[in-house]
């Protein structure tokens, strides 16, 4: 038994982590003590810590390199654990891996989220029987996080390396906030890849915080600093229940920016508007929170704020490769619309979509597969859907955007929306190339094709689709906001029901 000395010395020792050098060496890069990460996300005085004295009687692992316990976030009870990378980079001895899973199984239990503070070597290489095989082994934090997922939020902020194993914590999370610079996520490292492939490449190049925001769709928030990414892990959870059966927490109701919604939609489809701003422009002030805005840009995804309430936002985005959808954008919708059913943030749909990208290109990489997951969310998804129509909405995206097939609570048009199955000019194309090559003149193809466009404007025209109850209405922009703000007042009770199933068979 230790004296109340001994034990004040013990804590102290505990709570220092680990050697000097390498609090020097994390201090050089910029990165903070795990203990201060903890400090700066939570309320003050709110942390209460277990396993402080995880393998204290081994020299050198202090908490066996990760802390794990309780706290408020904004006075709301949340789980967390933290690497420490001054404890054998971070690694994963016997006792790390319980802590990591009891925190998880806890975070469940109390139904609340679960933070990820993460700077890991991933497996404690020479320690592996203890902590690899086993029933509570490793394998059993990813399979806990997977139950977990969908029943609590999970967002992770990474600051360092996670690596092999290690990687896997951020890719079961909902959203990962990566640092600029010292974040990395990879299988391999770079002399493991060396020594198999030989391949020569850095963490960065291979793995680093950019790479994964920016091209892999690993990462959901590129980050600046540590603060940044603490302050964006807070603010995601602001926007979500505690757990699958709360509703999101309900925020005083702030005006718009006062921007022109009319003026910003250009009549002519063939010109681009940034639907990041048509967002910004139709929620309250300040509460567009877009994730993965680096990623599959031709998408804009993220949660936002109506009249004070929660709402995601799905969009096509014609600044990007005019808003088509390609294999990367429909993962980015699925996944979104899946965080959102899950958590009972209901739906807003902005379609500006030409449809899906077609050639060999995206055959060969699967986009009916991709294409068919994003309808699949769409159709399992459940929380009231509200789809506006604000330009065109041609072909499968009009599916893919929870068009009125889909089962939403409304279908909304604005004066400048189109609904076809493709746009006029490939669909004059389609059906009359024939004809238009054996015409003589260029003049008679040009008069012919002018023709049956106008035949076919007409044809698409969206008071012909309002009086055919394709459309619920079609309302001014400027009457917009007033429209879903009461749209989803009237959805709130909606009866969501289970399905009477285990689960459906995803295209993947
Ligand atoms: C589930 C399957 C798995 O997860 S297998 C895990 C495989 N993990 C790896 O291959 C990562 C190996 N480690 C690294 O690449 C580097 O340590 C990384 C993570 C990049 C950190 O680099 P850096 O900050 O420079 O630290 P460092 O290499 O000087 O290491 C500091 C001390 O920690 C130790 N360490 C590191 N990784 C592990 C590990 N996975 N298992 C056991 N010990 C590890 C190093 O040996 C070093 O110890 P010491 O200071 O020499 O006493």
């Amino acid at each position: 038994m230790s004296t109340e000395d001994e034990l004040a010395q013990a804590r102290k020792r505990v709570l220092a982590g680990g050697a000097e050098r390498y609090h020097a060496a994390n201090a050089a890069k910029g990165k903070l003590f795990a203990r201060e990460r903890i400090a700066r996300l939570v309320d003050e005085g709110s942390f209460v810590e277990d396993g402080l004295f995880a393998n204290s009687l081994a020299e050198g692992l202090p908490a066996d390199g990760v802390i794990t316990g309780t706290a408020r976030l904004d006075g709301r009870e949340v789980c967390l654990m933290a690497n420490d990378s001054t404890v054998k980079a971070g690694s994963w001895g016997a006792r790390t891996v319980e802590k990591i899973i009891r925190i998880i199984e806890r975070a469940v239990e109390y139904g609340v989220p679960m933070i990820y503070l993460v700077d890991s070597a991933g497996a404690r290489i020479t320690d592996q029987v203890d902590l690899f095989p086993g029933r509570r082994g490793a394998g059993k934090i990813f399979h806990t996080q997977v139950r977990a997922s969908g029943a609590i939020p999970q967002a992770c902020a990474l600051f360092g390396p996670s690596a092999a194993g290690g990687a896997y914590i951020p890719a079961f999370c909902d959203v990962v906030a990566m640092v600029e610079g010292n974040a990395s996520m990879y299988l391999g490292s770079d002399r493991m890849v060396e020594m198999v492939t030989g391949e020569k490449t850095t963490l960065e190049a291979m793995g680093g915080a950019k790479v994964h925001c920016t091209e892999s769709g690993v990462g959901h928030f590129l980050c600046k600093t540590e603060q940044d990414a603490l302050d964006v892990v807070r603010a995601y959870l602001s926007y979500l229940p505690s757990n699958w059966e709360g509703r999101p927490p309900v925020a005083q109701p702030r005006e718009t920016s006062g921007a022109d919604l009319a003026a910003m939609v250009p009549a002519s489809e063939r010109q681009a508007f940034d639907m990041r701003r048509y967002v910004k422009a139709l929620v309250d002030e300040g509460s567009f929170l877009e994730i993965q805005a680096l990623w599959a840009k031709e998408l804009t995804v993220g949660f936002a704020r109506l009249d004070g309430e929660v709402i995601g936002v799905v969009g096509n985005n014609s600044m990007f490769k005019g808003g088509v959808l390609f294999p990367d954008s429909a993962d980015k919708a699925s996944r979104f619309v899946q965080l959102c059913d899950a958590f009972n943030v209901p739906l807003l749909f902005l379609c500006d979509v030409p449809g899906f990208m077609v050639g060999s290109a995206v055959e060969k990489q699967g986009i009916i597969r991709h294409g068919a997951k994003m309808i699949t969310a769409i159709s399992e998804a459940t929380v009231p859907k509200i789809c506006v129509v604000v330009r065109k909405a041609y072909g499968a995206g009009l599916y893919a955007m929870a068009g009125p097939g889909f089962d939403p609570d409304a279908t909304i048009a604005l004066p400048t929306a189109k609904i076809a199955v493709m746009g006029a000019e490939a669909a004059v194309n389609a059906v009359y190339a024939n004809k238009i090559a054996a015409l003589p003149t260029d003049e008679e193809r040009a008069a012919f094709v002018a023709e049956r466009r106008a035949e076919y404007e007409q044809d698409i025209d969206i008071m012909r689709l309002a009086s055919e109850l394709v459309v619920d209405t079609v309302v001014e922009p400027g009457d917009l906001r007033d429209e879903l703000v009461r749209r989803y007042r009237a959805a709130a009770r909606k009866d969501r029901g289970f399905a009477r199933r285990r689960h459906g068979v995803t295209p993947v």
